[in-house]
């Protein structure tokens, strides 16, 4: 057996062989890795639509990829808990139920993922979606835990953050959509690339082009047109803040 401290090796492909000259190889500090994608983003902003096509697209081009539904009414969690069972059993509404349910994942979370992760191979491509409410990736803390356990498990992560493009109708719009975005990007410390989902339905697409090359002035005026004067330093502050961290993403 061959172990391996301080040797660089290129390989042309991944993943690299596991074994070496007829010999299992093991890379101490660097074993195999799989790779993570987490879709997040608003209530039906077009997440399991995404994960959807992207099955498929990888299935034409002949690569396996795996969708674990997060969601506690989708079969994945289900066998742990039930979003059901805990709004009928605790009395709790469909939000309230649900972050019952991500805490209760949260806390079952090594055990419940060591044995979903059995399932896959070493090198596997996962696909988490994730559910829409906005508190799992703003100051809910699950998440970021999850995120945590999966680095643990030498996961490599990104982050898909789907808006909807119908949100993109106007300034005010838009600086919500970042700052959403924008707290997801802060909570979760990951890779992360915005996607403007539904284009298909955005009408005339020249609508939508100044924000995918945004000009904060122009931007900055159009909100202080549209707010009290009051308004006019927060929306300065709002505009640097988008333009300096979350613009270029989108
Ligand atoms: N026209 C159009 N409709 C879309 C597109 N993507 C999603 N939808 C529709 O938008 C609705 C919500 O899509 P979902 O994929 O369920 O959204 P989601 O983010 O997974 O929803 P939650 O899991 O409830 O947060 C569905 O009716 C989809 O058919 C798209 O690219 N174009």
């Amino acid at each position: 057996m061959i172990l391996l401290d301080a040797l660089v090796v290129e390989w042309d492909h991944w993943p690299p062989p596991k074994s070496y000259l007829g010999l299992p190889l093991i890379v101490r500090g660097c074993s195999i890795m799989g790779f993570a994608q987490l879709v997040i983003g608003p209530a039906g902003s077009g997440k399991s639509t995404y994960c959807s096509s992207l099955y498929q697209h990888c299935e034409t081009v002949r690569r396996t990829i795996h969708i674990v539904n997060l969601d506690p009414a989708a079969e994945n969690i289900r066998e742990l808990i039930s979003l059901d069972d805990v709004m009928e059993e605790l009395g709790l509404g469909p939000n309230g139920g649900l972050i019952y349910c991500m805490e209760h994942l949260e806390e079952n979370l090594d055990d419940w993922l060591a044995d979903e992760l059995e399932n896959y191979l070493d090198d596997d491509y996962l696909v988490f979606d994730c559910p829409g409410q906005i508190e799992l990736f703003s100051h809910v803390p699950v998440l970021r835990n999850f995120v945590d356990h999966l680095k643990r498990k030498n996961f490599n992560v990104c982050v898909v953050y789907l808006l909807d493009s119908q949100f993109m109708t106007d300034v005010t719009k838009f600086i919500s959509g970042c700052m959403a975005s924008l707290s997801a990007m802060v909570q979760l410390e990951l890779p992360h690339v915005n996607i403007l989902s539904k284009m298909d339905l955005v009408k005339n697409k020249r609508d939508i082009g100044d924000y995918l090359n945004p000009e904060p002035r122009v931007l900055l005026s159009e909100l202080n047109e549209r707010m009290a004067p009051q308004f006019e330093k927060l929306n300065k502050a709002l505009m640097e803040l988008v333009s300096c961290k979350a613009i270029h993403t989108f």
